[in-house]
């Protein structure tokens, strides 16, 4: 059975992600991309699904022991597990070496004290669990084909097989070190070659050291940030610089109910957000390979720009239901593919072009191509920004006039209007001050409540709106405005969880389908960060160092957070880790550090 979602780990090559559980099983990998087919999909179904355990041995019919410690290596993505058992206690080491050559999952286990029983017990089920592949010996090693994949599977103990599954039994003594890797090859291909566990120990730690040397945040928050770094480092798809939301699919954002997503692919919104935590850090390695993954996924007519793509900028993401899955707790359906892909989501112009703003002001390299493609995004929005859209959070119910989205609207007009200004590219200025203004009026006047002193979520509506925290961040109201402070004061008071967190906006009760969709959802972490930012910016500065030290506590004990945080049942919901949970941390922490409200 699977874990709770803050019982895994993650381990990743920058090309793919893993899941590991406490008690050493694999529950997730999709091997050769983030969006290809799961080998191990059990996650999302049963151990009949794949998994891969590596641990001390237990008697049949028990649960298997969960480590007694685990932790990543320093700065890294190399995750240690201990067990102490009555026979001795051993160490389990689970990396995947940056990519140099095929995919490897390399574990190596390690004895510590004592002689302990161990058993490593196999069962890839490919496309998604709905695949036996052909399991053979091929020149002393295990191989496991089905179409266009094969995995080959090598350890230096014997192994067997039994009930289509590949068993090792074995025992390790103290210093002892056993290893066993799993390398990805198109099956019509070569053999991969052997693998060298320690040297690519060696080679994983080396690269997450120097990658972290790079961070330039040295604040009262740097174990915090520097984890959710390196997790943002691991989302990225280093060949083509796409960044994905999460390594997941379809881990629900309501337990048991419909609410579950692919976010494999490479958001404009979460992308560009990433990026700037990456900038504003001293990441400008990643911040330049999105420029120019950005510029080659929307290449043509912005006509055609979508919300998301591929990792590799494809344009086709259809979604699709796994119906042989039944889904994390029973949570179904399982999706693959993402439907949001052809919505209107006029937020991303202001999200690009923030981040292309960011890029510009900390001294990125100048493309004019990007400046280029800022100029046609507001040639564009300038036509389009009065239209109803699906707005940030992609409601699946009828397009409305989302006060977010003429904000980011505005945002992508200012940003772009400053770009002329500093004289590094040329458009109509005259003509988009006026439109900036526009929009500013059309928001204040049809986004805003005045008997109750608030933004509201769509035009006409009375619904609140996390999403319009945002406001005084991006500088479209300074934030000591009454009608900011009567917004942040409304969102807290309405959109709170008992415990202090913040939803999206409300989905129960008589706000039941406003999002189009049934069921309801936890606080949305991102929103709670949001609300942390803006009551440090209109002065409450104790609540927001509270609160923001609050959402750090509710990370897993590996620093990793999903997308949201279910307050009735107290755990971590939604896909995980997210980027869009990742991000704004990094940012608070970012902000109290600057404000110095920290440290008591
Ligand atoms: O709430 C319905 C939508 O939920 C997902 O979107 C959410 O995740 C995106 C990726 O992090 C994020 O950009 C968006 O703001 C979130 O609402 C899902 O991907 C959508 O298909 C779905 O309609």
């Amino acid at each position: 059975m699977a874990g709770r979602i803050e019982d895994y780990a993650l381990i990743g090559d920058m090309q793919t992600a893993a899941l590991v559980c406490r008690d050493g099983t694999v529950d997730w990998l999709c091997l050769p991309r983030f969006d290809s087919h799961a080998i191990f999909a059990g996650l999302l179904g049963t151990e009949e699904h794949g998994f891969w355990r590596l641990g001390p041995a237990f008697p049949e019919g028990t649960q298997p022991p969960t480590a007694n410690r685990r932790s990543y290596r320093g700065d890294s993505l190399i995750l240690e597990s201990e067990w102490d058992t009555p026979r001795g206690t051993v160490r389990v080491t689970d990396f995947m070496p940056p990519r140099d050559g095929a995919p490897q999952l390399i574990r190596i286990v390690e004895g510590v004290t004592g002689r302990v029983p161990m058993r490593s017990e196999l069962r890839m089920r490919f496309s998604y669990g709905r695949v036996v592949p052909w399991v053979h010996r091929q020149d002393e090693r295990t191989v496991a084909v089905a179409g266009p994949d094969s995995v080959w599977f090598d350890t230096s103990v014997e192994t067997f097989g039994e009930s289509l599954t590949t068993y090792a039994d074995f025992t390790v003594a103290p210093g002892e070190r056993i290893a066993f890797t799993i390398s990805w090859q198109p099956s019509h291909k070569e053999p991969p070659p052997l693998p060298e566990p320690e040297q690519s120990l060696e080679a994983t730690e080396d690269f997450w050291r120097e990658w972290v040397g790079h961070c330039t945040y040295h604040g009262p928050y740097r174990e915090a940030v520097i984890r959710s770094l390196i997790t943002l480092k691991a989302l990225t798809y280093a060949p083509t610089g796409g960044i994905v939301a999460a390594p997941t699919t379809s881990l629900p954002e309501d337990i048991g109910g419909v609410r579950n997503w692919d976010y494999r692919y490479t958001w404009l919104r979460d992308a560009a957000i990433t990026l700037s935590s990456l900038l504003r850090t001293g990441y400008r390695e990643e911040a330049r390979a999105w420029r120019e993954w950005l510029l080659r996924a929307v290449a043509g007519d912005p006509d055609n720009l979508q919300i998301m793509y591929g990792i590799a900028g494809e344009r086709e993401l259809g979604e699709a239901e796994l119906d042989w899955l039944p889904g994390y707790e029973n949570s179904a359906p399982v999706r693959v593919g993402n439907g949001a892909a052809h919505q209107l989501q006029l937020d991303v112009y202001g999200e690009v072009t923030e981040a292309l703003h960011l890029g510009h002001m900390t001294g990125l390299a100048r493309n004019d191509y990007a400046s280029l493609l800022q100029l046609k995004l507001i040639r564009y929005l300038e036509k389009h920004w009065q239209e109803p859209d699906e707005g940030i959070w992609e409601v699946r119910g009828p397009r409305r006039h989302f006060v977010h989205s003429k904000v980011m609207a505005w945002v992508a007009v200012d940003r772009t209007i400053k770009l002329i200004e500093s004289g590094d590219a040329d458009g109509p200025l005259e003509r988009w001050k006026e439109l900036r203004d526009d929009i500013h009026r059309d928001v204040c006047e049809k986004g805003y409540d005045k008997e109750r002193n608030t933004f509201t979520q769509s035009y006409g509506s009375k619904e609140l709106d996390a999403s319009l925290l945002i406001i005084p961040q991006v500088g479209f109201l300074p934030p000591d405005d009454k009608r900011v402070i009567g917004t942040v004061e409304a969102i807290q008071r309405e959109l709170s969880t008992p415990d202090g967190f913040i939803l999206r906006y409300p989905t129960d009760g008589e706000h039941a389908g406003v999002d189009g969709l049934p069921g309801d959802e936890g606080a949305f972490l991102a929103c709670s960060f949001w609300m942390a930012d803006d009551l440090a910016m209109i002065g409450r500065v104790d609540e927001a160092r509270k609160l923001f030290e609050k959402l750090l506590s509710l990370r897993n004990d590996l620093g990793l957070l999903a997308e949201e945080w279910d307050p009735r049942l107290q755990r971590q919901v939604g896909n995980f880790p997210q980027a869009f949970s990742h991000v704004p941390l990094i940012d608070t922490a970012l902000r109290l550090t600057a404000s110095g409200a920290y440290g008591g």
